[in-house]
């Protein structure tokens, strides 16, 4: 089926790697309740290049927000975050977004070199104020031109005529539009998008995913959220795979849709109606009951007894797989 191939080609062997605008290094987020321990994010290690489009899926409850919120100090107080962040930046050091304090999160970073677009558009929204005075707020405090709102709106799929409304007279989909163009105010060099693309028609979807794409081409970085398959398809440059929070696929995005090495990230392909269509069996296990071994092996139709031991990240083509029995091209299966 697959002919052996020489030693992998890299997608781009003319440009140098750009040196990453943030590196995680074993970041780990646990939330103590009152009788349990909540393994949000593990051992997870990531590298964001400054023009690059990660994309970060899995499914429902894996840790995806948790990173996000993690990496600009918005956690509540039951979490405690271990590992290390860092944001390079041109010309000074880099700072470490775990441990740099909130104060220096709220001047410096937040907005500034970081913005977020959050899940939840309808909490994220101030009641009392329209879109038009949410938009030049920001804008004002950035420095920026308040008149912007109207190309902001335009940009994000939103009629600028609509920035005079309250928040709760506008649907899901104008919601997160907003919120969407509240990020891009502040023209940050990174951007993490959580889900920006819910209760969006598709021909918004694309209009949003080619936005953000063309950020990315612009220069900028951006980490976008999604449980969609299809939407990391279309515009990411490279994807992690997160699963009971880990990350257990990260590598070129290309190679990824071609060819997934772990069988967690190739049963998610399968779930694609444009493939088997069959979702993947059984449920992820509980945050707060993980086993110490490969956490999908229960749903796993290549475990064997190995799998009861901790699959370490090890490479595998350019980027990195966590599995004791990854599906390698040319391999026997
Ligand atoms: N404050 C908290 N206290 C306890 N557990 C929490 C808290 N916040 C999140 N969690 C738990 O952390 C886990 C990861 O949640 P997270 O919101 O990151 O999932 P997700 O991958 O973003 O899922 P979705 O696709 O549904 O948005 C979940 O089990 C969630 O219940
Ligand atoms: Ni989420």
């Amino acid at each position: 089926m697959t002919t052996t191939q020489p030693a992998t080609t890299p997608a781009r062997p003319a440009d140098p790697q750009p040196s990453p605008l943030l590196s995680v290094e074993r970041l780990g987020v646990r939330f103590r309740l009152r009788d349990a321990v909540v393994h949000a994010v593990t051992d997870l290690s990531l590298t964001v290049r400054a023009g690059e489009l990660l994309a970060v899926v899995g499914e429902s409850g894996c840790g995806k927000s948790v990173l996000a919120h993690a990496l600009l100090g918005l956690l509540p107080g039951n979490a405690a975050v271990t590992g290390r962040a860092l944001l390079h930046q041109p010309d000074t050091e880099p700072v470490d977004l775990v441990s740099c304090g909130q104060r220096h999160l709220a001047r410096q970073v937040r907005g500034r070199r970081i913005g977020l677009v959050p899940q939840s558009p309808a909490t994220a929204l101030n009641p009392v104020r329209t879109g038009r005075r949410l938009l030049g707020e920001t804008l004002g405090a950035h420095g920026r031109d308040r008149a912007q709102a109207d190309r902001l709106a335009v940009d994000v799929g939103l009629d600028p005529g609509d920035l005079d409304r309250y928040p709760h007279e506008l649907s899901g989909g104008m919601a997160q539009r907003l919120v969407t163009a509240l990020a891009l105010a502040t023209d940050p060099p990174l951007l993490i998008a959580d889900e920006p693309t819910t209760g969006l028609d598709r021909p918004l979807v694309d209009h949003t995913l080619d936005l953000l794409r063309r950020r990315c081409d612009a220069g900028a970085a951006v980490v976008l959220i999604t449980h969609d398959l299809a939407a990391a398809r279309r515009v990411a440059d490279t994807v992690a795979v997160m699963y009971a929070s880990r990350v257990v696929e990260h590598r070129d995005g290309g190679e990824f849709f071609a060819a997934p090495t772990h069988p967690y990230a190739a049963a998610l392909l399968d779930a694609l109606p444009d493939r088997a269509f069959r979702p993947v069996p059984g449920h992820p296990p509980m945050l707060t009951a993980l086993p110490t071994g490969c956490a999908f092996a229960p749903r796993c139709p290549r475990r064997t007894d190995t799998c009861e031991g901790r699959p370490e990240p090890s490479s595998a083509g350019d980027g990195t797989v966590a599995c004791h029995h990854p599906i390698l091209p040319g391999a026997a299966p």
